[in-house]
């Protein structure tokens, strides 16, 4: 079996029906696991698994709420009904803030980001770690952004809510690394999914994009998956607590 394989693995991606969740559940999905897809939606959670058996990618789907306790519990039970453990979490649900100036930003703002950004990536993990340490291990993947690093004028908490997955991701490593979970975090540019249409369909704002790019062009949503994949995979297995940026070049770092 090759180092990149994921055969008899178990994945659950979030908010996984569409952009990077779908492109990352197909990416692990064709490297062998077994894919878990959900999203608030049961129509688009049904399109997801039609579209990845497609691929002959081993998928099940349920609707969750990452923000309600009772569907993260129901995801985790679900899986472990129907696949027999967890041995992969990528937590890739998201919401943005309004827009606006920071000191505009209301307490209720603050409420929504923190806790489906951060709070809800941090709850899942509780639940997912001691079903992965009773398969020996695992791996935890948080999808930040190059926000963290570079704010989006007028997305504040949204930034800060990215910033605080790259502590998460720190904090967790090496309580985890001692059950043999590594835990990571991708920070992808600006990708073009449909949330990001605003900015990509923008020919001006491109352009000016394209100016802090290397790489000059958007990227692409397997080029995020395929990076999830990698930190899953036994070719990591010396990784754990790093954030990997994929952003074009934008934004480098020391
Ligand atoms: N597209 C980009 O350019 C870009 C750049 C950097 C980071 N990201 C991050 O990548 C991830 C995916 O982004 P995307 O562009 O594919 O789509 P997106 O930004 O729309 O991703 C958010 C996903 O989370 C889902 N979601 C929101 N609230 C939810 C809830 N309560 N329960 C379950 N799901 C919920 C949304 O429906 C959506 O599918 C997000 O974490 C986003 O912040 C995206």
């Amino acid at each position: 079996m090759s180092q990149s394989s994921l055969n008899g693995k178990v994945a659950i991606v979030t908010a996984s029906t569409d952009g990077i969740g779908l492109a990352t559940a197909q990416a692990l999905g064709m490297r062998g696991a077994h894919v878990v897809v959900s999203s608030r939606c049961q129509a688009n959670v049904d399109k997801a698994v039609a579209l990845l058996r497609t691929h002959n990618i081993q998928v099940t789907g349920t609707t969750c709420n990452v923000g309600k306790g009772e569907d993260r519990e129901k995801l985790i039970q679900m899986t472990l009904d129907q696949c027999g453990g967890i041995d992969i979490l990528v937590s890739n649900a998201a919401v943005k803030s309004s827009f606006g100036n920071i000191l505009d930003s209301t307490e209720d703002d603050w409420d929504k980001v923190l806790s489906l950004n951060v709070k809800s990536a941090f709850l899942l993990t509780k639940l997912v770690v001691p079903h992965m340490e009773k398969r020996g291990g695992g791996n935890i993947v948080f999808v930040s952004s190059l926000a963290a690093y570079q704010p989006i004028q007028g997305l504040g908490p949204y930034c800060v809510s990215k910033t605080a997955l790259l502590g998460l991701t720190r904090v967790l490593a090496p309580e985890l690394a001692q059950s043999n979970i590594r835990v990571n975090c991708v920070a992808p540019g600006l990708i073009k999914t449909r949330s990001s249409s605003a900015l990509w369909e923008n020919e001006a704002i491109m352009d000016e994009f394209k100016k802090q790019l290397s790489i000059k062009r958007i990227g692409q949503v397997e080029e995020i998956g395929g990076v999830v994949a990698f930190l899953c995979s036994e070719e990591a297995s010396y990784i754990t607590g790093e954030t990997i940026m994929a952003s074009g070049g934008m934004g480098c770092r020391l």
